[in-house]
């Protein structure tokens, strides 16, 4: 209904139609129904019109409304939504003895009913069975989940925020969660916090653009800390957001004596942030890697950045997170004894080096000592550490 009426009151300079009839100019309304339509029936639409009047509680509120001395600031404004109008159109009940058949229509019709009230004509219309709660809505995500990407899943959540008026803000939220961060790669605790964030941060920017916000909306708030997590750059966020194998979690338990001895080592030195470099050797397939992927998993569980390389390519990928050392140290390919990785002191790769908790290095002897130097040279010179790798705590 409500997309049709247009304004309560015609604007200036035009004549009452539809719903302005029973608003404006009541006393001409046959006039002005006759006007509209010049073919009509006087004796019959005053016939209709006192049947309405009698018989139809939408057309009494609205006569009431006439009354109302605000009506004149919706005079311009034409109303959008379901609430726009449960602000304004109200009818009273009538008395039960006076009015018996008027009540019945009115108890049989009105939304509002038994004095209970409730924030939106649609979930008075929701509560009456008149709607279905957020069903249509629910099944329009049910079906997206299927078909769609995350992020279109994340537009369209936003979308049906702004649009659809939905009643159950928080459980259509749990039920879609989970589908909504697909794509945001994470499996420790620690990053769930973030990864919370940033979908609520993302679903707030598309509210944003409409100027609403999520705090309008019964739904989880964006915490103080990922407003400081936002000033960290990609590549660190990138490097929170690293999956952590549970495998990985549990080799801790299953490391033999001389894994086990090498891993208390190197913990002991991140947690005191003690500058140390380790060499962890041994024959092929003794366990390095194990040892590797169980030091990652425990350091990133608990929030530390934990940079994962190796000389080759095929060792890279047997560390989560790994990359080459070429490649993720800005290793120039031609080297000399005074060469400098390819990054700044205010590059987003400085920045996650000085906030990494350690570096490993898999296959290290496996590189031109060169690159192992220039590393060294560099680390120093970037954090002005006169000290192994600039004072960086490194597993090769
Ligand atoms: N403590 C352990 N418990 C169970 N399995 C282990 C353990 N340590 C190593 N392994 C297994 O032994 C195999 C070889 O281990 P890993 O690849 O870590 O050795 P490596 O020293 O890195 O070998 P390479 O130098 O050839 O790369 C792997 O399948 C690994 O899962």
């Amino acid at each position: 209904m409500y997309h049709k009426i247009g304004t309560l009151l015609p604007s200036p300079g035009t004549r009452p139609r539809y719903i302005q009839m029973f608003i404006y100019d009541t006393e001409h309304e046959i006039e002005n129904r006759l006007l509209e339509n010049n073919g009509l029936d006087r004796g019959l639409v005053d016939k209709i019109k006192h049947v309405l009047d009698a018989h139809n509680p939408f057309v009494q509120t609205l006569r009431q409304l006439a009354q109302r001395d605000d009506i004149l600031n919706y005079e311009n404004d034409k109303l959008n939504t379901p609430d726009d109008y449960d602000h304004i159109v109200r009818a009273e009940i009538p008395d039960k003895n006076d009015e018996p058949m008027l009540y019945e229509v009115v108890m049989r019709h009105m939304i509002h009913v038994n004095n209970l009230h409730y924030p939106t004509f649609k979930q008075a219309a929701e509560k009456r069975g008149f709607l279905e709660e957020d069903d249509s809505i629910r099944q329009c995500l049910i079906e997206a989940r299927a078909v769609r990407m995350p992020s279109a899943l994340r537009r369209l959540f936003a979308t049906i925020l702004l649009y659809c008026q939905p009643t159950g803000v928080r459980r259509l939220w749990e039920e879609n969660y989970p589908y909504m961060i697909e794509d945001y790669p994470s499996s420790s605790s620690t990053n769930n916090v973030l990864i919370l964030n940033r979908l609520l941060h993302e679903i707030n920017s598309t509210l944003l653009q409409h100027k609403r916000s999520l705090k309008e909306f019964d739904l989880p708030q964006i915490t103080e800390d990922y407003q400081d997590l936002r000033s960290i750059s990609s590549l660190i966020e990138d490097e929170l957001s690293i999956p952590i194998p549970l495998d990985d979690l549990n080799a801790v338990s299953k490391l033999n004596p001389d894994q086990l001895q090498a891993f208390n080592t190197i913990k002991h030195a991140i947690m005191r942030k003690q500058n140390q470099t380790f060499f962890v050797d041994g024959p092929g397939g003794t366990g390095k890697t194990y040892l590797y992927r169980a030091l990652l998993a425990t350091f990133r569980n608990v929030g530390f950045i934990m940079v994962a390389t190796a000389t080759s390519g095929i060792a890279a990928i047997q560390l989560p997170g790994g990359r080459t050392a070429y490649s993720k140290l800005k290793i120039p390919i031609k080297l000399d004894s005074s060469s400098i990785c390819n990054f700044s002191k205010q590059s987003e790769v400085c920045q996650l080096l000085d906030r990494a908790a350690t570096i490993i290095w898999d296959e290290a002897p496996m590189a031109d000592k060169k690159a192992i130097e220039t590393v060294d040279r560099t680390l120093r010179e970037m954090f002005g550490v006169d000290l192994p790798f600039g004072g960086k705590i490194m597993i090769l």
